[in-house]
Order: C-alpha cells, then sequence, then structure tokens
C-alpha cells in the first residue's frame, strides 16, 4: 500500500524547481517511500505537522539530516537543540528561548532599525540598480547578527561557507558536500573557537548564554554547544529569509504597494515570504517505532523526509499556494517548524526582516526585477545566487 518514488530531491533538476516533485509525491499519498535513498517522505500539510508535532515517534537525536547518527559517525558534534530529544533538549532550549523572546530583542530594534536605514541610504545613493542578494540580504544579517551574538570581527567571513557546508550535510554526500568538504573541518575549528567563554563581549548572547551556565541553568559543557547552534541556524537562514522576501515583493509588485500604504504588514509579509519560499526546504526525522501512517507502516530506523516548503504550498491547506498575498493569514505555516523544535530564533529573523523592510518601505516607491534571478543550491536551502532588482526612490 506503500507508493513508490524514484526521485532525487537532491538533485539539482528538483533543486532547481521543486514544485513538480512535491506535486507528484503530495498525489502519491500521505507518505511515500524515495527509493534512490530508503527514506520516507511526508509532502502533505496534514502528515508534516503531525510527524513535527510527535516528537516521540519521529526523533530528532537520531540526527535531521539522512545520516542516523545511530549508525555513522556525525562529521560535528550533534547539536544540543536540533539533534537532540527531551530531557537533553530541554534545558538549553529553555535557555535559548528565554534570550530570543521578543521582550529581550527589545533592546535591539533601535539600533537595528538604523543599521537598516544607513545600509538602504548606502546602497541607493550608489544608484536605482543592485544584486539584492549581497547588497541586502547577506549584508544586513552579517552587519547586525554576529554583533549581537558577541563574536570578534575577525573571520566573520566563515559564517556563511559554514551554514552552507551544514545545510548541504544534512543530505546525502553529493557533489555539494565533496565541494564543501576541504574547508568544513578548518569552518567547523573557527565556529568552534567563537564559543569559548574569553572572546564573547560583554551583554551579546554568547555571553548570556555563559551567565545561563553560571547559573546552572545549563553545564558550561553544554555552554559553548548552545553558542554553536546560534551561529550554526542564525546567520544562512535569515540571509535566505530575506532574499526571499525581496524576491516575493519584486515579484509581486501590488504587494509592495500595499506593504508601502500600511508598513505595519512588515512581519505579515515576512512570514508569508517564508511560507512561499521556505527557506529551510526539508529535514529529516528517524521513526523511533513501527509508525502508521494514513494505512502505511514506516518502520522502526528508518529515516523520514519532511518537506516543509510542499507543506507550505499543499493546496488542500492554503487557496492559491503560489500567490504571494499579504491579505492572507499565513500563520501556520510550517516553514519555522512546527513543536518543540520549532524555530527558537524566529524573533530574531522577523525583527531583522521587519527592520529591512520598514527601511526600504519608507525610501522606495516601486522594486521590480531588472535580471535573470539565479537560483543557488543547497541540499537544505532555497536560496538565490543572484537577485538583481530595480528602485524608484520614493
Ligand atoms: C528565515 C529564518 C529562519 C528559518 C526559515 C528557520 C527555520 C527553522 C526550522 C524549520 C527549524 C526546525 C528544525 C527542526 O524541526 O528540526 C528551526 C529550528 C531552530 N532555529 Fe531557526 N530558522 C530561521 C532563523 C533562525 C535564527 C535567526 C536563529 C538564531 C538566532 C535560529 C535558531 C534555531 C535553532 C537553535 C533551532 C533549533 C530549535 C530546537 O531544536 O529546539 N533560527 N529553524
Ligand atoms: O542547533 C543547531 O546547530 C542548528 C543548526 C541549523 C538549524 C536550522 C534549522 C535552522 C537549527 C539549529
Amino acid at each position: 500500500a506503500l507508493p513508490v518514488h524514484h526521485g532525487d530531491p537532491f538533485g539539482h533538476e528538483v533543486l532547481e524547481d521543486p514544485a513538480a516533485f512535491h506535486g507528484e509525491l503530495r498525489e502519491a499519498g500521505p507518505v511515500v517511500h524515495l527509493a534512490r535513498y530508503d527514506v520516507y517522505a511526508m509532502a502533505r500539510y496534514a502528515e508534516v505537522h503531525a510527524a513535527l508535532r510527535d516528537w516521540q515517534s519521529f526523533e530528532s537525536g537520531a540526527g535531521v539530516g539522512l545520516s542516523n547518527f545511530r549508525t555513522e559517525p556525525p562529521w560535528r558534534p550533534p547539536s544540543l537543540l536540533l539533534e537532540s530529544d527531551p530531557p537533553r533538549h530541554d534545558a538549553p532550549r529553555r535557555v535559548l528561548s528565554g534570550l530570543l523572546a521578543p521582550r529581550a530583542l527589545r533592546r535591539l530594534r533601535e539600533q537595528w532599525r538604523s543599521a537598516a536605514a544607513d545600509l538602504v541610504d548606502d546602497l541607493l545613493a550608489r544608484g536605482p540598480e543592485f544584486d539584492a542578494v549581497p547588497a541586502l540580504a547577506e549584508a544586513f544579517p552579517l552587519r547586525v547578527f554576529p554583533d549581537a551574538v558577541g563574536i570578534p570581527d575577525e573571520g566573520r567571513e566563515n559564517l556563511l561557507p559554514y551554514g552552507e557546508f551544514l545545510f548541504n550535510a544534512f543530505g546525502p554526500h553529493n557533489d555539494l558536500v565533496a565541494a564543501g568538504a576541504p574547508r568544513a573541518g578548518d569552518l567547523a575549528a573557527w565556529v568552534n573557537a567563537q564559543c569559548r567563554r574569553e572572546v564573547l563581549a560583554e551583554g551579546g548572547f554568547g555571553a548570556q548564554i555563559w551567565a545561563a551556565a553560571d547559573r546552572g541553568e545549563i553545564t558550561p559543557d553544554q555552554a559553548p554547544l548552545v553558542v554553536r547552534s546560534l551561529l550554526s541556524a542564525g546567520v544562512d537562514t535569515t540571509v535566505h529569509g530575506l532574499g526571499a522576501v525581496l524576491h516575493a515583493v519584486a515579484t509581486f509588485p501590488e504587494q509592495w504597494r500595499r506593504l508601502r500604504e500600511q508598513p505595519h504588514l512588515a512581519r505579515v509579509a515576512f512570514d508569508e515570504a517564508v511560507r512561499w519560499a521556505s527557506p529551510v526546504q526539508t529535514f529529516f526525522r528517524t521513526a523511533t517505532t513501527d509508525v502508521r501512517v494514513g494505512d502505511a507502516v514506516v518502520p522502526a530506523g528508518k529515516k523520514i523526509l519532511m518537506f516543509l516548503a510542499s507543506a507550505n504550498r499543499d493546496p488542500g491547506r492554503w487557496d492559491d499556494p503560489a500567490a504571494f498575498d499579504l491579505s492572507r493569514d499565513p500563520s501556520g505555516h510550517v516553514g519555522f517548524g512546527f513543536g518543540i523544535h520549532q524555530c527558537v530564533g524566529q524573533h530574531v529573523a522577523r525583527l531583522e526582516a521587519e527592520s529591512l523592510l520598514t527601511a526600504l518601505a519608507e525610501r522606495v516607491a516601486s522594486i521590480e526585477v531588472a535580471g535573470p534571478v539565479v537560483r543557488h543550491h543547497n541540499n537544505t536551502m532555497r536560496a538565490l545566487g543572484s537577485l538583481p532588482l530595480r528602485v524608484r526612490p520614493a
């Protein structure tokens, strides 16, 4: 009763444009055996949402990539959040939830708003045409987030390549992983060195994590790994999230007009962009028992591949799913996951997006795509390599 698909979700054809593949999986059934990798795919909203909620049947502790940590050694020590289940997951999660809560971020609002204003002013002074990927999507997170964590200036250019390799490493050992493998050890060593107490600036998220260890909320051994989680999850994701919302407003100019008329829509715009593009496309879980899904059974120990991007465009859950529409209520999207592992940094991401979109909405009357939009392939991320834009100043 289990449908099978022989396609490759990590091949360049699907990575370039996954919509058709997602549609075939949704139509095939609630769960589909991907013969190429011997994993079980869920592509419908209902099953993805249910699997994300059911952490007991679908665990993270064996890794959230194709590799099963129970049978092969992970390339880096497992994350205490992403790659852990309760009870080990609980204390690190509680610490980050507190540090990254909306009220804890209020102190950053003003400085991030003015950083965004300066970045946009400098950019527009250089002319109406630019590539938004380096100029905005990469530049803004790198201008505000490493400082918020409190890492030194030296070596920050390692952050994006580290994340690029990390997100590729959740997939199979294909050409994308092979291309990054030579630098992986050095990048991981540099990231680990940024998690040491003595290099982290006072008042930053990193120092606050060490202070939580001093209070006994986590152990001193856990502190550097929790800092590592921020450096792993907190950069490439927002780069591709900002790329997605800029791509969306340039592709749907009537939505940009709405945003300019109603600037409070900036937060909804970002969540609708995260649903529309799903910067994090997929994640795995591992079945802890023989798990019944529909009238099929996923055998214990098998990996389940959850297609977040497909769930976020499931016509059974969303009207006109391919439209970027600010009149839609995007809440319930699974672009930040759901359940106990739901993105603990989502409020940081939203504040970055609100800061940048507000600065742009005040200064730019219209935005249009001014050249070929080039995708950047990654085993896990939906990413743009280039987004040429032309803007008309307000
Ligand atoms: C657009 C930006 C972002 C997207 C799309 C995103 C997406 C996600 C998703 C889908 C998960 C769930 C993973 C799973 O269920 O296995 C997650 C978890 C996580 N995210 Fe985000 N994220 C973003 C930004 C951030 C930022 C800025 C930070 C840090 C400041 C962050 C830190 C984390 C951490 C630590 C986890 C693991 C939580 C846990 O396992 O309890 N993320 N994120
Ligand atoms: O804890 C980590 O290292 C971690 C790495 C990557 C992510 C992706 C989902 C955003 C989340 C957490």
